[in-house]
């Protein structure tokens, strides 16, 4: 378990996080999600103390890091994949790993063989593709046989293949009873990953939540209405508070009422209704729902440059 507790860091003047208490439970895998610059990096950071909170702690098992008298038993981490020298193989990175923390030299195959790296375990660390550096990666926060893995944007780069196989890795250590904390900008990957979501923008926690109660949001969902009557319902509904807006076939996107609530009111108007769906919003929806008006970096349109002549 990771208890985070009023962490917060500033560099200099800026907050990169701030204030922010969360508790990151085991058996899950929990998505740790937010824009560019929100501070996702440098809490994991705090979390394993690389870098000191200016306020705050976080402990992981209820111990700061520093206090871990076997760090590697007790929590593994993928911060930058790329590590250990060029020049030396897979096996013996890992056995130097295996040797400075005191953890036993069979641990060394038994991690690899989880990777799937048995076959290129001579080979060097230089040579492999990033699919196999992520591999390794995972391999070393392995090694101790933790209880808490973290992984910062573990899917980065990794064509399809590295990608589900990253996946289900993170399934099946979460269903082993692991805290899994991993953090991403890749929306509909973490939908398909996480159990449960914190999302944090400009430092501070905007979300603590499972994905379904975040998806059944209904701020970010509209519901469908069909109707031969399309705008009278329409106006039905505004009457009634509802914010509506009229698409082709005169159907309705219906948001800020449940689907009983619209029905009756067009069967109370006499309106014959053929459809009344919801759609679910998709995470991204939920995501920028709640942090879109926070994004510290948006897009502006390219000005082209007027070269006087
Ligand atoms: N060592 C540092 N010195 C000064 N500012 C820093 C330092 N590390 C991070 N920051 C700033 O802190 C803020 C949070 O950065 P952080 O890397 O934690 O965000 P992030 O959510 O991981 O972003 P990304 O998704 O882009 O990796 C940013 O504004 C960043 O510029």
């Amino acid at each position: 378990m990771i208890e985070i507790d009023g962490l917060s860091k500033c560099f200099g003047k800026a907050r990169a996080v701030d204030d922010l208490t969360v508790t990151i439970r085991p058996g899950l895998v929990t998505g740790f999600l937010g824009p560019n610059g929100a501070g996702k990096s440098t809490t994991m950071r705090m979390i394993l103390g690389l870098d000191r909170p200016s306020a705050g702690r976080a402990h992981i098992d209820g111990h700061r890091y520093e206090e871990l008298a076997d760090p590697l038993r007790t929590v593994g981490a993928v911060l930058d994949a790329r590590a250990g020298h060029p020049g030396q193989s897979a096996r013996s990175h890992l056995l130097g790993v295996a040797r400075s923390n005191g953890l036993a030299r069979n641990r060394v195959t038994d991690v690899l063989e989880t990777v799937g790296l048995e076959d290129v375990a001579a080979k060097r660390i230089g040579t492999f593709s990033l699919g196999m550096t992520q591999r390794l990666g995972i391999a070393r926060a392995l090694l101790g046989d933790p209880s808490v893995l973290l992984l910062d944007e573990p899917v980065n780069g990794l064509d399809p293949d590295g990608v589900l196989w990253i996946r289900g890795v993170m399934r099946t250590l979460a269903a082993e009873g692991r805290t899994v904390l991993v953090s991403s900008h890749l929306l509909s990957e973490m939908q398909d990953t996480a159990d449960h979501l914190v999302i944090i923008s400009r430092g501070r926690l905007v979300a603590d939540e499972s994905m379904s109660a975040l998806l059944a949001r209904r701020s970010a969902g509209a519901a469908t209405v069909r109707s031969p009557h399309g705008p009278a319902l329409a106006t039905v509904l505004e009457n009634a508070g509802m914010s509506v807006t009229i698409g082709a076939d005169s159907v309705l996107q219906v948001t800020g009422a449940d689907l009983d609530v619209i029905g009756t009111l067009a069967f109370d108007h006499g309106h014959r209704v053929d459809e009344l769906t919801f759609r679910r919003p998709s995470l991204e929806e939920v995501y920028f729902d709640l942090t879109g008006a926070e994004l510290e970096y948006t897009g502006r349109p390219i000005r082209t440059a007027v070269v006087a002549a």
